[in-house]
């Protein structure tokens, strides 16, 4: 049984669509991360899932009851959720135990200081108990506010940008952290992010959401190998963008002809790139592949991988800026010349009507 179901939701703020008729489920043990632009209607599903929006359309299921629809409509605290916050949202004035306590109020004390030490062991942070917020990392708040949606052992966990206030190095360290604290807890969750690498580290599936509309759900591997649409390839990932028209089922690019399955000859073609998709092939070691040479611009280090800026060379000029990128160290002098070959799992070819 699915522990969430967001049924043909639909939400309006005035003349504004912020959620336009999307139907998803999380089950039991899940991770579902709602990933799109600011904007896009994330926090509104979240904060219709919590009972902190008035559902106005549709139907949403919790643990096989309906918590709202046109008649019903739970309080947040009737629904069986537990909430984290970009901001936590710790009361300062209460000690680390008595804000993991603070949803506990209908158990017997016994019972309440019981869950409230399980909850603290489940993020480690029992030793910190007596503590007050303030006093605390950011990484260490984190944890309690986690331990606080977790101790009512509730069914579904629903995570607003909950890394986003932290610098980035403990962010990694706390992502991290959670992921396996929430997997261990059983609950389904939702977690809202625009970080599609966030996305991809956290989720077993992706929501991908713009402008109010689910576009694609999927496991995080699918959505970025088979990416339904040029919004979905883009928001991934960085990509090389070039256009095309399509004749006799493919597009004449100056990197060779692409398949352009499902378009119509005479038909604007929008041609998506990754950059890790661009190989460099020495002058020799390809001896005729018939492909047009690429002079490099200039290469960056970025870490894990280096960053080379190309010139495809067609008919003897610079025909087309392209981004490869390389992992490790590869840093290619100005001027090097290379052939391109492409990996074809990571180069996507769209009508260019589609851009949603
Ligand atoms: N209470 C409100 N009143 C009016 N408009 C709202 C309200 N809450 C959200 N909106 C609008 O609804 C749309 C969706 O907002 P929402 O916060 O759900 O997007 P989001 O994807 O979570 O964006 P962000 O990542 O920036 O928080 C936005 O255009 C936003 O301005």
């Amino acid at each position: 049984m699915d522990a969430l179901a967001f049924d043909s939701v639909r939400h309006r703020f005035g003349q504004l669509t912020a959620v336009d008729g999307v139907s998803l489920t999380v089950s039991r043990g899940e991770l579902v991360c709602l990933l799109g632009p600011s904007g896009c209607g994330k926090t509104t599903m979240l904060r219709l899932a919590a009972g902190l929006e008035r559902l106005q359309q549709g139907r949403i299921i919790m643990a096989g009851e309906v918590v709202a629809d046109g008649r019903v409509d739970l309080s947040p605290e009737d629904r069986q959720v537990g909430l984290v916050f970009q901001d936590f949202a710790l009361f300062p004035h209460l000690n680390v135990a008595d804000n993991v306590a603070f949803g506990l109020k209908g158990l017997a004390r016994d019972k309440r200081m019981e869950r409230v030490e399980e909850a603290l062991r489940q993020v480690s942070m029992e030793s910190y108990r007596n503590a007050y917020p303030h006093t605390l990392s950011g990484g260490q708040q984190q944890r309690v506010a986690l331990a606080r949606a977790l101790a009512p052992k509730p069914a579904v966990v629903l995570l607003d940008e909950p890394f986003s206030g932290l610098d980035m190095r403990l962010r990694n360290e706390v992502r991290d952290q959670t992921l396996h604290i929430l997997k261990k807890s059983g609950a389904a969750t939702l977690m809202v992010t625009h970080d599609p690498e966030e996305a991809m580290f956290m989720s077993d599936r992706i929501a991908l959401m713009n402008q109010g509309q689910l576009v694609q759900t999927d496991k995080p591997v699918d959505l970025y190998y088979s990416p339904a649409s040029v919004f979905a390839a883009s928001f991934l990932n960085d990509t090389n963008q070039l256009t095309g028209v399509v004749r006799d089922g493919g597009v004449e690019t100056a990197l060779g002809k692409l398949e352009a399955d499902g378009l119509a000859d005479g038909e604007t073609a929008r041609i998506l790139i990754r950059p890790e998709a661009i190989k460099l092939i020495p002058p020799g070691a390809h001896a005729g592949s018939g492909r047009s040479p690429a002079r490099v611009v200039t290469s960056k280090l970025l870490g894990r991988s280096s960053l080379i800026h190309l010139s495809v060379i067609n008919d003897g000029k610079e025909a087309l800026h392209l981004h490869a990128r390389v992992p490790g160290r590869f840093l290619p002098a100005e001027g090097e010349t290379f052939s391109l070959d492409l990996d074809f799992h990571q180069t996507f070819v769209f009508s260019d009507s589609d851009s949603i």
